[in-house]
């Protein structure tokens, strides 16, 4: 049965986000309730990965409000697990850091497909594999808000599907998603939040355009 998870809120008010100097976007507003799922797209470079960033805390807005309820799970292109350490250990890890069980860690890499693997240091897993891993964490993360950049990366057909149920599942027990991706990732009735190069300036007076 589905597990309800507390309910999760992340609202984005007016965000403005520079890096390296330069605007990549500005004036950004969504909101994502218990259930709702949103899909970052644009081109390389445009911010998506910075948006996540934000949505997750590790970068402050340059302007504009960034509000959260619930704790967040974030998939990105590092694994966050330990190299050295057979892949159950090393989900186990985070998953004390998080109060949670073993029977949790069990679960979700059954879920990915992970069973088989779980004496298998970090490092000698496959692109594919070490992508499912951190999935895994994200699963047994029990966080209600997953941040998910380009999740399906390096999935094989078969795990794509395991990914749209894990997500779908997600949805059901009242979680939210945020993911930036290039690809299908089968995340139905997603709203799309289309990220473009911010126009040029005019007004040498805000070289940033953000305003007073
Ligand atoms: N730490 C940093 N300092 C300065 N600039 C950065 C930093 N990290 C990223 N950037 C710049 O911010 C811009 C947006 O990067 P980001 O990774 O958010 O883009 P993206 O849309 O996710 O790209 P991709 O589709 O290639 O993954 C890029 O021009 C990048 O060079």
């Amino acid at each position: 049965m589905t597990a309800l998870l507390p309910a999760p809120a992340l609202a984005f008010d007016g965000v403005a986000c520079v890096r390296g100097g330069r605007v990549l976007f500005r004036g950004l507003d969504f909101a994502l309730g218990s259930g709702a799922a949103a899909l970052v797209t644009g081109p390389n470079g445009v911010g998506k990965s910075s948006l996540l960033r934000l949505a997750a805390g590790l970068l402050p807005v340059f302007a504009g409000r960034v509000d959260r309820t619930g704790t967040v799970a974030l998939a990105d292109e590092r694994t966050a697990l330990d190299p050295a350490l057979p892949l159950a250990e090393a989900l186990l890890f985070w998953s004390r850091i998080d109060g949670g069980t073993g029977g949790r860690v069990t679960a979700a890499m059954g879920r990915m497909d992970l069973a088989h693997l779980a004496e298998i240091p970090v490092r000698m897993l496959s692109t594919g594999q070490r992508k499912r891993a951190t999935l895994a964490r994200v699963i047994a993360a029990a966080a209600p808000i997953w941040l998910l950049d380009e999740p399906a990366n390096g999935l094989d057909a078969a795990s794509r599907a395991l990914l749209a149920e894990a997500m779908a599942e997600h949805r059901r027990a009242g979680g939210l998603i945020l993911a930036a991706t290039h690809q299908d990732i089968g995340l139905d009735d997603a709203i799309e939040l289309p990220l473009a190069p911010p126009p040029p300036l005019a007004d040498d007076a805000d070289p940033l355009g953000l305003g007073a």
